[in-house]
């Protein structure tokens, strides 16, 4: 990893803030951040890590630019890769990211002829991330001031459009946030399905399936007339934390409507995704509610193919749902077995309001 002259002067940082500020959608801010900083310090390779509440981390970008000289001129090719649910991290970056979160600051490591370079990324006075980087030489006094900065303005903008993409009562990825994320997250299955790539960070990509599933509470409508919509609203709550609680860190959910939500989870196999799903309306089916009783969701599941339009894979769920309710509720279908069961056929599959 070769070091480039820097960018670092005031119009330079100021200008990389606007475009940062300009843009509407919280994974391109991530994207944004490393093509800030990697320019600002003149470093041709920094990655950043998101993690959960225990550290783990959910997702890696890693962000290159290669010098490539072509008929005499010399041009930088920018290259962002973006990795969901990260397994394979070193044993020196897992190091590293310990000390800067029992250490709240900048930390680095030797590495070889390197240093390994990691800072801390903030969020609700706990640490949300870590921008990372190597290096020949040690960070300067002003190319800390400028990181911290950067890191901070990302921060606060970051908060600020991710609320913007939360639902207030359950504080879920709403419904706007699904329609503008499936592309991107199409994007990012096929880029996966079709990478095999296992490079000098220990990067191995397992091939995974994503399955997604649209889970519905059964008779929500009853629970609002007969107990208030402020239980019903509790209900949502608790629903939404059953569901968190029984998915795991790394999967997606969103409350896609009223009383439906839209799970987006990463699973080797069919039977493992309808296990997941099984375990969400099992433990929804378990759970004493206040006041209200016991409970119970359906839902209808496909698999998240990247070659078959988003759109088509929510329809194909939806189909899938409705199919459930049909049957009775309180059950899991997916849209494979129903067609083979020639339940449904292609086109005269359930409505959904497509967006
Ligand atoms: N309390 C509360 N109710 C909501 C909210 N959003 C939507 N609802 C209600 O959710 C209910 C959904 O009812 P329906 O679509 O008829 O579905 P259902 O009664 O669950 O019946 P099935 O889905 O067929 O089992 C409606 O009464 C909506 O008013 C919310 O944020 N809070």
């Amino acid at each position: 990893m070769s070091n480039q002259q820097s960018d670092s002067g005031l119009p330079s940082i100021l200008k990389k803030l606007g475009a940062m500020t300009a843009i509407r959608d919280t994974s391109m801010v991530e994207q944004s951040l490393l093509r800030t900083l990697g320019p600002l310090l003149g470093i041709l390779e920094t990655s950043f890590y998101r993690v959960d509440d225990y550290g783990n981390v959910l997702r890696a970008l890693y962000h290159t630019r290669t010098v490539v000289d072509a008929l005499g001129s010399k041009r930088i090719v920018d290259n962002l890769e973006e990795v969901t649910y990260e397994q394979h991290i070193s044993a020196e970056l897992r190091n590293l990211f310990d000390s800067v979160r029992l250490l709240r600051k900048s930390c680095c490591r030797k590495l070889g002829l390197k240093l390994l370079i990691c800072y801390p990324i903030f969020g609700e006075n706990q640490v949300l991330g870590y921008f990372v980087f190597q290096r020949d030489r040690e960070v300067t006094a002003v190319e800390d001031a400028i990181i911290q900065g950067v890191l901070e303005v990302f921060t606060n903008y970051f908060a600020l459009l991710d609320s913007s993409q939360r639902d207030q009562l359950t504080g879920l990825l709403n419904r706007y946030s699904l329609e503008t994320n499936l592309d991107r997250l199409w994007n990012l299955l096929s880029a996966k399905l079709h990478s095999s790539r296992d490079d000098d960070n220990a990067r191995v990509n397992t091939p995974q399936t994503y399955w997604l599933c649209i889970l519905d509470v059964d008779h929500f409508k009853t629970i609002n007339d007969t107990f208030g919509h402020m239980i019903g609203d509790e209900v949502l709550i608790m629903v939404t934390r059953l569901l968190q609680g029984s998915l795991r860190q790394s999967d997606l959910l969103y409350r896609y409507g009223g009383e439906e939500f839209v799970a987006i989870i990463a699973a080797n196999d069919f039977e493992s995704a309808r296990e997941a799903f099984e375990r969400t309306r099992l433990c929804i089916e378990q759970f004493l509610f206040p006041q209200v009783g016991h409970i119970t969701i359906s839902g209808g599941f496909s698999s998240a193919d990247p070659s078959v339009l988003p759109q088509e894979v929510m329809h194909r769920a939806d189909s899938a749902l409705y199919a459930a309710k049909n049957a009775g509720r309180n059950r899991i279908y997916d849209y494979d077995t129903l067609m083979k069961q020639g339940v449904l056929q292609e086109a005269a599959t359930g409505t959904i309001d497509l967006f």
